[in-house]
């Protein structure tokens, strides 16, 4: 799993002169004496040390040093049904053509995004990351498109998670590790303002928010951005807001453009995306076989919005 090179550690440590390297030692357990060595050129830090190595530094920014920590995005809305699954599978497809390592995460309970994907009832799954602080199971889609499944058996951790006030927390640990290796992480997030939608706000670097044209989209939008500020204020300081796409527009309706033109105006000041996603059949098709829509019908609407949206997001992280 791990990532770090010896010279990346070697690096950090310069850097950051008031680590104690006797006590990142401790910390990973690692024979005494190795850090310093490595520093003072006596010896090279082999893979064992650099996979021991990797949880410390992290909790202590290596990540942020190195500038190789994934953009996460929390795909939400309180509402089911909107498009939160499709657009997680398809601008997570849309980002690898643009040569974008992808690491989608299924945190709803209904496991439609892993399901979508053609991955039924997952013997390892989220739920044993989130209860048995075991490391997130990972499954290899495609290359560098890859997933980490849920099924119904995911409402279990929902208990466990409620019981202490660090249970928000345990999420954004056990992501901690993987933020290395991929540049997005998209996390499906439930239909509702849970515990599960928390914590995947509280390890994100942005909302992105699914907005269906519909009178009540506003009402439910002043709730999220409430969670959001709450977040921001309490555990997470860097949250932010991606962007609010538009799914499941109608181009004939004239009541759709009236009310995403109301809509944007209500919501004055928050991030739209240019892309708006158009209703699209393809779309609902592809994921009854268990396809993205790049694969299962490339010359579709849906992949000409999918990959727009994908190329607004990469245009606002540039390397
Ligand atoms: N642009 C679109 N055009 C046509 N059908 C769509 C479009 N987007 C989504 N759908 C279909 O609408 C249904 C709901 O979409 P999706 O599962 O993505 O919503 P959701 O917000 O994730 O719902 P939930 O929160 O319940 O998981 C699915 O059958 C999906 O295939």
């Amino acid at each position: 799993m791990y990532m770090l090179t010896h010279e990346e550690v070697y690096k950090f440590l310069k850097r950051k002169q008031t680590l104690s390297h006797s006590g990142l030692n401790k910390e990973a357990g690692l024979p005494t004496g190795t850090l310093t060595k490595a520093m003072n050129g006596q010896r090279t830090l082999t893979e064992s040390h650099l996979k021991a190595l990797e949880p410390v530094l992290l909790q202590y920014g290596i990540e942020d040093f190195l500038n190789r920590r994934a953009t996460v995005l929390a795909i939400v809305n309180h509402k089911g049904g909107v498009g939160k699954t499709t657009t997680t599978i398809n601008l997570g497809k849309g980002l690898v053509n643009r040569g974008q390592s992808v690491l989608l995460i299924d945190m709803d309970s209904q496991g439609n995004l892993s399901q979508s994907l053609g991955v039924h009832n997952p013997q390892q799954q989220l739920l044993q990351a989130l209860t048995q602080s075991v490391p997130m199971p990972v499954l290899r889609l495609k290359e560098n498109y890859h997933l980490v499944p849920s099924d119904l058996e995911l409402s279990r951790a929902e208990a466990e998670l409620i019981k202490t006030p660090s249970g928000v927390l345990r999420f954004r640990n056990v992501l901690a590790p993987l933020l290395t290796q991929y540049d997005y992480v998209l996390i499906d997030c439930p239909p509702s303002l849970n515990i599960f939608t928390y914590s995947a706000l509280v390890a994100s670097t942005a909302a992105l928010v699914v907005l269906e044209p519909e009178a009540s989209a506003v009402k439910g939008m002043y709730n999220l951005l409430e969670l959001i500020q709450d977040i921001k204020d309490s555990f997470n300081p860097r949250l932010g807001i991606e962007g609010i796409v538009m799914a499941q527009v109608s181009q004939q309706l004239v009541l759709h453009r009236e009310l995403m033109s109301q809509v944007r105006n209500d919501l004055k000041g928050q991030p739209f995306f240019k892309t708006e996603i158009r209703q699209n059949i393809a779309l609902a098709e592809s994921q009854y076989v268990g396809q993205d829509i790049f694969d299962y019908k490339p010359s579709s609407t849906g992949a000409v919005d999918y990959q727009a949206l994908a190329d607004e997001v990469v245009a606002k992280h540039p390397a």
